[in-house]
This record gives structure tokens, C-alpha cells and sequence, in this order.
């Protein structure tokens, strides 16, 4: 068995418009992990997924899915992979009940109305099998796509904007029925612009800019590398401004003088100490103080910015 599941060498893709949506992206993802690939609007996370999915032609380089390659095996791979497009693409007039069975039997996949019936149960579609898919509403829509792309029991699913606009309880719902997925072995690959969304489920996070794979790492590695944290110093009395003598230390003061605040690496603990020694020889008393990680939301901003 092949140690990756998903494996991109040097991937790049140019469209016929001559704009270049990725340019040398290389990516192994391991089995049974979730893998956040954020990134902002038009960054190329659809393209890339469009492109594993057999949607779209690759540019160069090479694809290879559980060992297969994705343009020579591209039938075999593509039973292997379910894919929950972000534009709705299902018949309006068909049945749920209908939809995943034919999508299973498209992929070539013997009838199995027992894993089916436990698929739409767990999606709480069950009642809704013999409901025309017009008839439900935006969010069991979304739960429909879903049970599609699972309705042939794929290794590996890629959602694009799983939870683009929709409401907090789906939301919710989603992401337990993912880490579900995962736990059984499923291994995911999600795109999102919604940060939070990478920080809850993902196990690894892949962050494109401009059709470049800037980074991947391990969710806590990359929260822990790169991630400054903000020491917050509650003062008994407000001050006016900060002292010269503490310049050095790049303080903030808050409106009201009651706080200031310290960033620092969260690998530099000793500054610390050297900070609260500084305060109190400028006679600056606190009564309370505490520390605070910074979110994958300022990581990302940092990254972004920068574009490493
Ligand atoms: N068929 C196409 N022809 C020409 N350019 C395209 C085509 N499809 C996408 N692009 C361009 O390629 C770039 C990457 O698009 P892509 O949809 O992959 O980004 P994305 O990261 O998924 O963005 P979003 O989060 O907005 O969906 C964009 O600039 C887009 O306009």
C-alpha cells in the first residue's frame, strides 16, 4: 500500500486565458487525516481539486492517487475519490433516494441499499428519500451533494467550501460527520477560506496564495512555530503613557490606560520575566495578568501578507 494516499509532484496549471492558477505545487497527504487547504478568493484551491477530480486538465507535473496515476488510471482513480462541489449539481426533479443510487451505480459499485440507508440516516436524510430534490431546502441541498459524493464509499473526499453560507447547526453537523468519516479512515481534503473552520478540523493545513503551495504543516506544529502569544497586564492604577525606559519592549496602552500589552514569541518565555522586573522599576503595579495564543487567523494574515 502506497504511504500516501494523495501524491502531487510539481504540479503546475495554466488556463487557456494564459492566467496561471498553480504554479509547482507538490503535496503528499497521508491516509485517514483531514487536510485544510485555505487560501483567499482565487488563490487556485478549486483548481486544484478540479484538477485531482479529472474536472479539469492538468497542467505539468504528476498526480498520483493511492499509487495511481490520475490521468492513466483515471477511471480506477476516480471510483477511489467523492468529490462535494461548492454549485449544487444534482437533477432537481430526481429523489434523493434515486440520486445516490445512481451515483453509486455510475462508479460501478454493486447495490448496497444497507450502507445507502445508514448513509442518509446519518445525514438525517432518511425521511426525505422519496422527496424530489427541489422541494428541500438550501442546507439539505448541501446534505444531499454529500451523500452523493460518499454514495460509492470513496477512500478520499474533497470538499470545496463545505460550509460556504450555511447555517451554524449545519455547520456544526458537518464537521462532526467529517471527523466521523475520518475516524472510519476517510481521508479528507476540505477548502475553506474560513479560518476557524481550518483551526477545529484540520489535522494538517495547506495554505495557497497565487496558485503557490506557500506552506503545509501539522496544525499544532504550525500553530506552535509560528504563533506569537500576547502577555495582558492588568494595571492597578492607569497610566498616561509608556515610559521610555520601556521602549524596547514594543508595548500597547490601551484607550484607557488600565492595560498593556505584550507580544512576544511564544518560545521566549524568559522575556518575561525581564518585562515584569522593567514595570516595577518604573513603579508600574498590576493586579492581574494573562496570556493569550495568537488564532490561526493572524498566522494566515501573516502569511498572506507576507506571501513566504
Ligand atoms: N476556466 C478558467 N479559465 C480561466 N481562468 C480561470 C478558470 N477557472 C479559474 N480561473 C482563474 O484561476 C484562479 C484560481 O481560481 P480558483 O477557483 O482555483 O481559486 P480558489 O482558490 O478556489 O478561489 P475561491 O475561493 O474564490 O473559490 C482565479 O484567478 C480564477 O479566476
Amino acid at each position: 500500500m502506497n504511504s500516501y494516499i494523495l501524491d502531487i509532484q510539481n504540479l503546475s496549471k495554466q488556463y487557456p486565458s494564459g492566467h496561471k492558477a498553480l504554479n509547482d505545487v507538490s503535496l503528499q497527504v497521508e491516509r485517514g487525516k483531514i487536510l485544510a487547504l485555505l487560501g483567499p478568493n482565487g488563490a487556485g484551491k478549486t483548481t486544484l481539486i478540479s484538477i485531482v477530480c479529472g474536472l479539469v486538465k492538468p497542467g505539468p507535473g504528476s498526480i498520483q492517487v493511492d499509487g495511481l496515476d490520475v490521468i492513466r488510471d483515471y477511471r480506477e482513480v476516480r471510483k477511489k475519490i467523492g468529490l462535494v462541489p461548492q454549485e449544487l449539481s444534482v437533477s432537481m426533479f430526481e429523489t434523493v433516494w434515486d440520486t445516490v443510487t445512481l451515483s453509486r451505480g455510475m462508479f460501478g459499485k454493486p447495490a448496497d441499499p444497507v450502507y445507502l440507508e445508514s448513509l442518509l440516516r446519518e445525514l438525517s436524510l432518511w425521511d426525505k428519500r422519496k422527496s424530489k430534490i427541489m422541494t428541500l431546502s438550501g442546507g439539505m441541498k448541501r446534505r444531499v451533494l454529500i451523500a452523493k459524493a460518499l454514495s460509492h464509499q470513496p477512500d478520499i473526499l474533497f470538499l470545496d467550501e463545505p460550509t460556504a453560507g450555511v447555517d451554524v447547526e449545519l455547520r456544526r453537523d458537518m464537521w462532526g460527520l467529517i471527523r466521523r468519516l475520518r475516524d472510519n479512515g476517510v481521508t479528507i481534503i476540505l477548502t475553506t477560506h474560513y479560518i476557524e473552520e481550518a483551526e477545529e478540523m484540520a489535522d494538517r493545513i495547506g495554505v495557497i496564495n497565487k496558485g503557490e503551495l506557500i506552506l503545509v504543516e501539522e496544525k499544532n506544529t504550525l500553530m506552535t512555530r509560528l504563533g506569537s502569544k500576547n502577555l495582558i497586564l492588568e494595571l492597578a492604577e492607569p497610566i498616561q503613557q509608556i515610559p521610555e525606559a520601556l521602549a524596547p519592549y514594543g508595548l500597547t496602552l490601551s484607550k484607557d490606560g488600565a492595560q498593556l500589552v505584550y507580544t512576544y514569541d511564544s518560545h521566549a518565555g524568559h522575556e518575561i520575566s525581564v518585562l515584569l522586573r522593567a514595570l516595577q522599576e518604573q513603579g508600574i503595579e498590576y493586579r492581574d495578568l494573562h496570556t493569550r495564543q495568537s488564532s490561526l487567523e493572524d498566522i494566515f494574515v501573516n502569511l498572506v501578507a507576507e506571501g513566504v
